[in-house]
């Protein structure tokens, strides 16, 4: 398995079937026994068309409320949830039990119709988003929830299901590039399932250009009828506009 996943050194691109993988997303999630997602994309001429997030410590309860300690939550029919979507055909979740594999069910995002009363994602590193803006950001929005922190792709995860709303990545160093693999998966998904992603520009995440994200910066992704009111915060908190 470690020789096949060494043979991964395309350099990524717009053109032919590039599969992205990531083995373990969140390491440090993986090691306290957090939230970890095994990744799968595959992009077609820089476009991604099915992605594939396997996250084994989120409950297998679509309607489960986001929550720290959820990874602990086994229960007797099993724990974690396989998510995917394919472009143009929405987005699955699929309990991962512990008897034959359960059927899929399809996702969609929560209608944001009070963004007072949404849920943020964030990361539980503040090294890899500044966890200052997104305190700001929520302020601004009028929003008490407390933020949700877990690491990996577990987060595109659990918006596109509808158990939180909104996920942040905002930019901690200048220099940082996004890594295609830490957001094929995630992006299609929660574009799927009815939402909308872009950096804090707001342009669209572009998967054509290498193995990095090179002309974004960060991640916004909320229900399409609630992201341009969160990009505006985002600008406004960020000095971007
Ligand atoms: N400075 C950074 N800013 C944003 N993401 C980062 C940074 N450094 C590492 N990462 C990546 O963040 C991902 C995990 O993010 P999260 O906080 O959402 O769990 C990892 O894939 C990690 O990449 P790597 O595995 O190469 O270190
Ligand atoms: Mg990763």
């Amino acid at each position: 398995m470690l020789t096949f996943i060494d043979y991964g050194n395309s350099k990524g691109g717009a053109k032919g079937r590039i599969w992205a993988i990531d083995p373990i997303d969140g390491t440090k999630g993986f090691l306290r026994g957090g939230q970890y997602a095994v990744c799968l994309a595959l992009m077609v001429d820089g476009d991604v068309k099915v992605g594939v997030l396997g996250c084994p410590n989120l409950p297998i309860d679509d309607a489960a409320p986001l929550s720290g300690g959820m990874e602990s939550g086994q229960t007797d029919e099993g724990k974690g949830c396989l998510f995917s979507g394919v472009l143009g055909q929405g987005a699955v979740s699929r309990p991962l039990t512990t008897g034959a594999l359960a059927a899929s069910q399809k996702i969609s995002m929560k209608a944001i119709t009070d963004i007072a009363a949404a849920t943020f994602c964030e990361s539980v590193e503040a090294g890899h988003s500044s966890h200052g803006d997104q305190a700001e950001i929520a302020k601004k929005l009028g929003i008490t929830n407390p933020s949700v922190r877990m690491d990996s792709q577990a987060k595109y995860a659990s918006i596109a299901r509808g158990a939180g709303d909104i996920y942040l990545r905002l930019p901690v160093k200048a220099t940082y590039q996004e890594k295609i693999w830490d957001h094929a998966a995630g992006d299609l998904i929660v574009r799927e399932a009815g939402g909308a992603v872009t950096d804090i520009h707001g342009k669209r995440l572009d998967f054509s250009i290498g193995r990095t994200l090179a002309d974004n910066k960060g991640v916004v992704a909320a229900p399409t009828g609630g992201h341009a009111q969160v990009l505006a915060v985002v600008q406004e908190v960020l000095k971007i506009k």
